[in-house]
């Protein structure tokens, strides 16, 4: 790795986060051992004609606290029948409830890629998330910064697909500048926890104003089919957990909330 990395930046609750991930994987080993082919089925999955569905095995938050107590290998195969495209796996344990299990039971229980939605500040993590199976793992701006192009590099060494999320104009230049192919824009302020459904049609238009090609994805605060038209035409996926994994039935709130997409 480059330049030791510097998360004193990164503020609020995301900042605390951040912090604890950093503690719990300082001893951990860097090395990424070999390359391994890229399969890209993250990314094949989210390109099609049609708006596609990330649904989140979330059982936890910080802005909801306890959400449900979802077994994650029943839950993907509801998503999977309510016509989800690709499933997201929370895997911090201590705000969401995420564990190592929660995604090797989703890899295992489902043929659909899977996304290991975490905090990644160190390259154990996505050589973690490669061993475990997942197809794709989550960059945050927001908190690699400048460092986010180096760990772009580590996750296709891997052969993983990146979900590269950003919250503003800012990150979003400095997420073109990398290379990604696949970039998420999240709705939700992880400072203040504030929803803004109006940051992701925002921030995609100016993507493709500035001639990216890839995937875009739209990120939180998604409950009812009207909240997605904001980025219906604009997104390729929209990436959705509270108000799925909270619903009772995830098959049923997953097609619902698609319905005439
Ligand atoms: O969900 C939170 O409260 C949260 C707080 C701090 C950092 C990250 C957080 N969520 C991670 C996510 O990005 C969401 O799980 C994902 O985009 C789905 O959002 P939603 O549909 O609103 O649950």
């Amino acid at each position: 790795m480059g330049a030791e990395l510097d998360f004193s930046r990164v503020p609020g609750v995301l900042g605390r986060i951040v912090a604890e991930r950093v503690a719990d994987y300082r001893a951990a080993d860097p090395v990424l051992g070999a390359a391994r082919p890229a399969a890209r089925r993250f990314e094949a999955a989210l390109r099609g004609p049609d708006l596609a569905l990330i649904a989140e095995v979330k059982r936890a938050s910080p802005s909801q606290g306890a959400i449900a107590p979802l077994d994650p290998a029943q839950a993907a195969r509801a998503y999977e029948a309510g016509g989800a495209a690709a499933i997201s796996v929370l895997t911090e344990p201590r705000h969401f409830s995420g564990d190592a299990q929660a995604l090797r039971d989703v890899v295992a229980g489902v043929a659909l890629p899977a996304l290991r939605k975490d905090f990644v500040v160190h390259p154990a993590m996505l050589r973690e998330a490669a061993d475990w199976g997942a197809s794709a793992a989550l960059l945050m701006v927001s908190v690699l910064h400048e460092a986010t192009g180096e760990f772009l590099a580590q996750a296709q060494h891997l052969g993983l697909d990146a979900l590269v999320e950003v919250h503003d104009e800012r990150e979003l230049d400095l997420a073109l500048e990398t290379g990604a192919r696949i970039i998420g824009v999240n709705n939700r302020d992880l400072t203040t926890l504030h929803i803004d459904l109006a940051v992701s049609p925002r921030l995609i238009r100016r993507a493709r104003e500035k001639g990216f090609e890839g995937v875009l994805v739209a990120e939180s605060g998604y409950r009812t089919p009207a909240d997605i038209t904001g980025v219906r035409g604009l997104a390729d996926a929209v990436l959705v957990g509270t108000s799925l994994a909270g619903s009772g039935d995830l098959e049923r709130a997953a097609r619902d909330l698609m319905a005439g997409v």
